[in-house]
């Protein structure tokens, strides 16, 4: 799978963070049941790696490693079974090891400089981060317009009640985000019954 494959998937891509690895099964259970089967896992808690393992066991989940910074995490993530890297930005070295590994990778981006140094790097596909704060969908419009060969995963401040107004513009293939995902206790049902929501959503 490119990581174009990946972000066609599903219009939205939990971002989630694992904190009891007893979490990480039934959670991913829930989100592929509902119709989400990409599965970000920030490496933000000390089970995530393991997490990343328990959950590429769920049938049809396609679990990739979130919040990888360098060539230490990098390394870490593919060892640990991930299908997929995202980054909340863009440096050199970690974008040319992602490059050199060929595994789909989703780097952060937030300003053109951003963007052209994936160019650089042979890539068109970025999260947009923090799709919010940085200027909502107004930003992310002007920022895409030079740049038409590229494709984006707006990520941070998304919702239920906003992310059909990113899947609306041609430039998003898909949105990531939490909320699908609550921290704490697993509710499968009630996870599931977000993950239908978000799997229904279109622009
Ligand atoms: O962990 C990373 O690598 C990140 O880049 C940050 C996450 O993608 C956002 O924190 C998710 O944002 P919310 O959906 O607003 O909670």
């Amino acid at each position: 799978m490119t990581i174009a494959d990946i972000m066609r998937t599903a219009p939205v891509i939990p971002v989630i963070v694992v904190d009891e690895l007893e979490q990480a099964e039934p959670l991913a259970r829930a989100l592929v049941a509902g119709g989400l089967s990409v599965l970000e896992v920030t490496l933000r808690t000390p089970v995530a790696l393991e997490a990343i393992r328990a959950m590429s066991k769920v049938d049809g989940a396609i679990v990739g490693a979130g919040t990888v910074t360098n060539q230490q995490d990098l390394a870490d993530a593919i060892d640990a079974g991930s299908k997929f890297i995202v980054s909340p930005g863009l440096t050199e070295p970690l974008g040319k090891a992602a490059v050199g590994e060929r595994i789909p990778f989703l780097p952060g981006i937030a300003n053109a400089g951003d963007i052209m140094r994936g160019l650089d790097l042979g890539l068109t596909h970025f999260k947009f981060f923090p799709a919010m704060a940085a200027g909502g969908l107004p930003a992310l419009k002007a920022l895409a317009a030079p740049f038409g060969q590229c494709r984006f995963c707006p990520t941070g401040g998304i919702s239920i009640s906003n992310a059909s107004e990113w899947l609306a513009f041609d430039s998003v293939l898909c949105v990531g985000g939490s909320w699908v995902a609550p921290r704490g206790p697993v509710d499968e049902q009630k996870v599931v019954e977000l993950a239908r929501e978000a799997a229904a959503l279109t622009g």
